[in-house]
């Protein structure tokens, strides 16, 4: 067995975002991440901020901890990070979670591939929009895409952009017309990840749902869509481990 840097483990709780929206779950955020995007509301997950909440974790003990705080209650676990995508030696804690019969979530920008990806649920993939400051390598997209897109893969997939402006709106608009055939969500940026002032954040994040909500409703290009807030935002503001 291998160890795998673990940021944290927390839940039960809800899945705020995606495909699975409201689905109970734990969670397991891995460290690190390939990207540096400029919003990322889990950046001390690489930016050196969370270093001292790293810890090295072998499959079996992240499953202790899972029981520990989880109990008996939980049959879903979402394993997001930093990039979860990096680390090839989740494999072993893929097939443990299977072994135990719990359905297993991924959250991952697409940039890398592993083989254990083949193993999950429901795999959400999240491309970065301009306001980033990321770039999209579009062979690797296009390459995690195809395979997850082939007969042999199980689950469900999903596309999710955050929209903060124009230009990411027409680059989440490129997303779904390249990739028609994927579910497709649009979901709301939450520009102020520091804020500790929840009723203000909520109804700030709440009136750019609405207007995200009356741009999308007019546009005739786009059709097959969902449009989502962060539900967990709306709950708990910028509150870690929720
Ligand atoms: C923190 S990331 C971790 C997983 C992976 N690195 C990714 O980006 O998909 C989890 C999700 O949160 C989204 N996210 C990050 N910062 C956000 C923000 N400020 N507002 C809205 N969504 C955000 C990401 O786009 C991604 O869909
Ligand atoms: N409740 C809740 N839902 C989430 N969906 C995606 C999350 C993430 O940070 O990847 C997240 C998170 O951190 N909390
Ligand atoms: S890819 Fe995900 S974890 Fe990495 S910086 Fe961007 S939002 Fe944050
Ligand atoms: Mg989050």
């Amino acid at each position: 067995m291998s160890k795998i840097p673990v940021m944290e483990v927390f839940g039960p709780t809800i899945q705020g975002e995606g495909m699975v929206v409201g689905q109970k779950t734990m969670f397991v955020r891995t460290a690190g991440c390939d990207y540096s995007c400029s919003w990322c509301d889990s950046s001390f997950t690489w930016d050196g901020t969370g270093k001292h909440l790293i810890t090295q974790m072998e499959p079996d003990e992240i499953w202790a901890k899972l029981k520990e705080i989880g109990g008996e209650g939980f049959s879903f676990v979402t394993i997001s990070g930093g990039n979860p995508g990096l680390l090839k030696n989740l494999n072993e804690f893929v097939m443990l979670l299977k072994e135990n019969q719990i359905k297993i979530g991924l959250e991952t920008q697409g940039s890398k591939w592993q083989e254990w990806m083949m193993e999950i649920d429901e795999l959400t993939i999240s491309p970065k929009p301009p306001s980033s400051n990321m770039i999209t390598n579009f062979y690797s997209l296009d390459d995690v895409i195809t395979k997850l897109s082939s007969p042999e893969f199980e689950g469900n997939i999903s596309l999710k952009v955050v929209v903060f402006n124009q230009e990411d709106y027409e680059y989440a608009k490129r997303i779904h017309q390249r990739y028609p055939h994927i579910p497709f969500f649009m979901q709301v940026g939450n520009d102020d990840t520091a804020t500790e002032d929840n009723s203000m954040l909520i109804s700030h994040l709440l009136t750019k749902y609405e207007e995200l909500i009356e741009h999308v409703m007019k546009d005739n290009e786009l059709k097959d869509v969902k449009v989502l807030p962060q539900l967990h935002a709306l709950i708990w503001g910028n509150k870690r481990g929720v």
